[in-house]
């Protein structure tokens, strides 16, 4: 039995935020509700609202709801508020919870919610996270008490049942709730055999939760493995959009441009401030990660790499620097599938041996995007578009996460004209015009006055400087790695000391290319780079390092992107800067779709 609409139109009339529920009227805790608001979180959101009532209950719940927008606590404060409360008084030989995760990433950062959370609480709960990566012993010790809660990968779970560090009497006599969260991924990361092993030791009586961002056959088949009889909550967040699968509060761009245009294109949106910061910047392989932070360099825009070839501490640290605000820019390399075409790429120069090594060395469980939170990401760059409609969303879900608002800029060459056009009619409502419009803010003159200056240096950036800085980073990591694992437990705050934004290059940028001279940049585009830093200051977004609170409400009326008009700018124009073509339709459509 599905059990769904009623529950979500009564959520959408409440769009206007008039009769919403409190986190008190939800049912939850005083103590969970304290602790959320320790963490400066007022209010449920929609599926939080939604499901948290149902999972008290006892329901088997399958939650689909966009990217950021919450599912975690969706689940995690009641499958809390019930071992805080359970009844039972008798000693258990296994785990009450184990939530299971696509990546080691996730599993860490759902850790890190569990952990904080029960501190802020002052509860006796004791939760372990688990990686396949871990020795016997190590698993062994983590699971001796043994744990209320377990946070894995599914990989994990066999590992400690064979190797008999987990029994499965003990499950099946403990487990009361098992969460898949992240649904959606964990069969494409090659879980099912692991899920099928575990579900084989699970209870009937235990409650089990699927939280996704997107629906898919992999979703229908974990189900059915795994649970009877659920809720289906799908929440699209607003009526008459078909399924607004991206927040509503990211305002997608792209910017047409020929392949080897790229670099050009993103050092005008960079250099010339023309998007907010913090920025996630997408590049489908590794060593395109490394020739964009070669070039960034060499005009002075220092920016960090993220990218399964890393070690796991460095990866979680670099994670960690950038959620603190301790660079701007950060250059991630993701998606399974680019995993394996960096490894054919890799194997074409020298088959026998980098085949190997790219074995070894890229993380299977690895997944930079996928459900990472990454904290105050106002925009989103596409240096190269996705090989599918589901990595877009999951990319462009890095912004507008929870209230938050934000934008994603796309590069396209012709090229990707095909995948671009499956990502739009993937988004748009039958017979709505195109979601992701035209960048409005950067002029073909701004473009042509960086074209001589990118053109030269990135010449400069050869296939052997991106290996060797590849090589060395990696080196670096590794180093940063060991010694990250062994200080930090003792020394936190000596984190900061650890940079990841590191300049690769052997030399430092040239001055003149540091600074753009204001003679380079054209009245339209330098009107729209100081409304930018305006509207930056505005938000309080001078300082990224600063974690701003959510708000409710919308900061539409200072955002350049939505106030930014041709017209004005045209007016303002002392001699020349001549706009794009396409803008003022683009900006009109635009007007048009903001006032949706
Ligand atoms: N009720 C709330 N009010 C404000 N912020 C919230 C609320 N609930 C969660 N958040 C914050 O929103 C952010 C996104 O939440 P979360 O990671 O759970 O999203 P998600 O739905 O799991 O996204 P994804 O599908 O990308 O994994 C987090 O930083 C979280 O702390």
């Amino acid at each position: 039995m599905e059990k769904l609409s009623e529950v979500v139109e009564h959520e959408e009339e409440k769009e206007d935020g008039e009769d919403d529920l409190s986190l008190e009227q939800l049912g939850l805790d005083p103590r969970l509700v304290r602790a959320l608001i320790k963490k400066g979180i007022q209010k449920p959101t929609p599926i939080q609202h939604v499901a948290i009532p149902l999972i008290l209950e006892g329901k088997d719940v399958v939650a689909r709801a966009k990217t950021g927008s919450g599912k975690t606590f969706a689940y995690l404060l009641p499958l809390l508020q019930k071992l805080f409360t359970g009844s039972s008084t008798k000693k258990k030989s296994g785990p009450s919870a184990v939530v299971l995760v696509p990546t080691r990433e996730l599993s860490q950062q759902v850790y890190k919610e569990i952990s904080s959370l029960i501190e802020f609480c002052r509860v006796q709960v004791k939760v372990v996270p688990l990686t396949s990566s871990m020795s016997h012993s190590d698993l062994r010790t983590a699971l001796a008490g043994p744990p209320d809660i377990i946070v894995a990968t599914p990989a994990c779970i066999p590992k400690c049942l064979s190797a008999g560090v987990l029994q499965p009497t003990s499950i099946n006599e403990s487990l009361e709730i098992l969460v898949l969260d992240e649904a959606d991924l964990l069969l494409s990361y090659g879980y099912e055999d692991d899920i099928k092993a575990f579900a084989a030791h699970v209870p009937r009586s235990c409650q089990c939760l699927l939280m996704s961002a997107t629906s898919s056959e992999d979703v229908d088949k974990l189900k059915k493995l795994i649970l009877h009889n659920p809720f289906i909550l799908s929440l699209p967040e607003v009526g008459d959009v078909k399924d607004d699968l991206i927040p509503k509060n990211v305002q997608q761009f792209w910017i047409s441009c020929d392949a080897r245009d790229k670099l050009l294109h993103i050092l005008s949106l960079l250099k010339l401030d023309l998007v907010q910061k913090k920025v996630l910047i997408f590049t489908n392989t590794i060593d395109t990660g490394f020739r964009l932070k070669l070039f960034l360099e060499k005009f002075g825009i220092k920016s960090a790499v993220l990218n399964a070839e890393l070690p796991q501490n460095s990866r979680l640290h670099i994670l960690e620097e950038f959620n603190a605000g301790l660079f701007d820019y950060l250059i991630a390399t993701d998606d399974s599938q680019t995993k394996e075409k960096e490894a054919n790429e890799e194997s074409n120069v020298d088959k026998r041996k980098s085949r190997k090594r790219a074995k070894q060395k890229i993380d299977s469980e690895f997944g930079v995007v996928r459900g990472i939170d990454f904290k105050n990401v106002y925009t989103v760059i596409n240096f190269e578009l996705p090989p599918s409609s589901s990595g877009y969303i999951h990319r462009i879900g890095r912004t507008g996460r929870a209230y938050n608002t934000g934008a994603s800029i796309s590069l396209v060459s012709p090229d990707e004209m095909d995948i671009f056009g499956e990502i739009q009619s993937f988004l748009r409502a039958d017979g709505d015009t195109d979601i992701i419009v035209p960048f409005p803010l950067l002029t073909k003159n701004a473009v042509e006055s960086l074209r001589y200056r990118a053109e030269d240096v990135s010449k400069s950036v050869t296939k052997i400087a991106i290996r060797e800085s590849r090589a060395l980073d990696l080196r670096n990591e590794i180093l940063n790695s060991e010694k990250l694992k062994a200080h930090f437990d003792s020394n936190p705050r000596d984190l900061d000391l650890l940079k990841h934004d590191k300049i690769l290059s052997k030399k430092p940028p040239a001055p003149h290319l540091r600074d753009i001279p204001d003679y380079l940049v054209d009245p339209v585009t330098q009107e729209a780079s100081k409304i930018i830093k305006l509207a930056r200051a505005a938000m309080g977004n001078t300082q990224s390092g600063r974690r701003r609170g959510f708000k409710r409400k919308s900061r539409n009326d200072k955002d350049p992107l939505k106030t930014f008009s041709a017209e004005a700018s045209k007016r303002s124009r002392r001699g020349g800067g001549k706009r794009e073509g396409k803008n003022d339709d683009q900006n009109n459509r635009r007007k048009k779709k903001n006032s949706v």
